[in-house]
């Protein structure tokens, strides 16, 4: 499949659950669910009813936030020691040994805590937050489409995986970030280092990704054949792709999709600031994940060894973060 499916979520409404009107809608979307992520491991997923003011907002105000100068941003810089939050400077984390430089710098909030502000953007948490709370309602809407397209007998599994099953994030139970990126426009004086990039090629280290893009575009995907396809930006839509967990729980049937974002090759988009929003949907942090069952790995011929989901992010944070 060459192409990334759009999913139309306007079809089971407002509900997180199947009801009995709904269910023949809820059958339908989890086999559209299935040949998505089996196929190429992204989708669009259109009427999610989250507010386009919301999404435009959190754009808006993390704009504001990266056209300050480096000085103000650095005084929220990552403090690893401590935990994922706040900026990373260009250059600072590298997700593939194979790039050089990344032109991308972002902004990540792992969990809310009322007291972190950034005084001179006001509005960056508070609209980043908003949004994380919208997503809530479609991540849990998919968690269970997913475990109807895979058959399981618990429809609920991943969702209790994700904040024990509640809609409210517990701070240190479940690490899911958001993360605003801005790739910087790239000045014509610059030399350009070799290898260098916007994002390098990677997998995301959950089990979902929810992914806003501006119009600029850039993203490219990795098709199972091991061409790149472009995932063009579709307004409103949320591009969705899975993590390692989601390829590690059913064996490699819904793998985790490679993805990158090059430095444009056109003068214009290359001359032209580009901005995303992702929310990474993480499992519970003791959350032991294992593949689900012998009869979803049959077949992919790999074998996988489970994890604690802390460890693994652990482990793939600081390797991104080493340079
Ligand atoms: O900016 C993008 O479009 C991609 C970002 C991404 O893949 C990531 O942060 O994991
Ligand atoms: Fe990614």
């Amino acid at each position: 499949m060459d192409t990334i499916p759009v999913i139309d979520f306007g079809l089971i409404g407002t509900s997180d659950k199947k009801t009995s009107d709904t269910e023949e809608q809820w059958k339908i979307l989890s086999e559209n669910v299935f040949n998505a992520l089996s196929r190429i491991g992204f989708m669009y997923i259109i009427k999610h009813g989250i507010p386009q003011s919301k999404i435009d907002h959190a754009f808006a105000e993390s704009e504001g936030f990266f056209q300050q100068p480096d000085v103000i941003k650095e005084k929220y810089l990552i403090d690893m020691s401590k935990n994922y939050r706040g900026y990373t400077r260009p250059g600072q984390q590298i997700l593939s040994h194979t790039s050089f430089h990344e032109f991308r710098e972002c902004f990540s909030i792992e969990e809310p805590d009322e007291a972190y502000t950034v005084e001179e953007t006001p509005g960056l948490i508070s609209s980043i937050e908003d949004l994380r709370k919208h997503c809530r309602l479609p991540v849990r809407q998919l968690l269970r489409l997913i475990a109807m397209a895979l058959k399981l007998d618990d429809e609920d599994y991943f969702v209790n995986n994700y904040n024990g099953g509640r809609l409210h994030q517990d701070p240190g139970l479940n690490s899911s970030m958001v993360r605003t990126h801005y790739y910087p426009p790239i000045p014509e004086e610059i030399q350009i280092p070799a290898n260098s990039v916007r994002c390098s090629e990677h997998t995301d280290f959950g089990i979902l990704t929810f992914l806003f893009q501006d119009a600029m575009g850039g993203l490219e995907v990795k098709a199972l054949a091991g061409n790149w396809i472009k995932a063009n930006p579709i307004r409103g839509a949320i591009l969705v792709n899975t993590g390692d967990i989601m390829e590690l729980w059913t064996g490699g049937l819904f793998p985790a999709t490679p993805h990158r974002v090059l430095i444009p090759e056109e003068e214009i988009q290359k001359r032209t600031k580009r901005q995303s929003i992702t929310y990474f949907v993480n499992p519970d942090s003791e959350t032991l994940v294992s593949p689900l069952s012998s009869k979803l790995c049959h077949g992919s011929g790999r074998s996988f060894e489970s994890v604690i989901f802390r460890d693994h992010y652990q482990k793939r944070l600081e390797a991104s973060y080493k340079y």
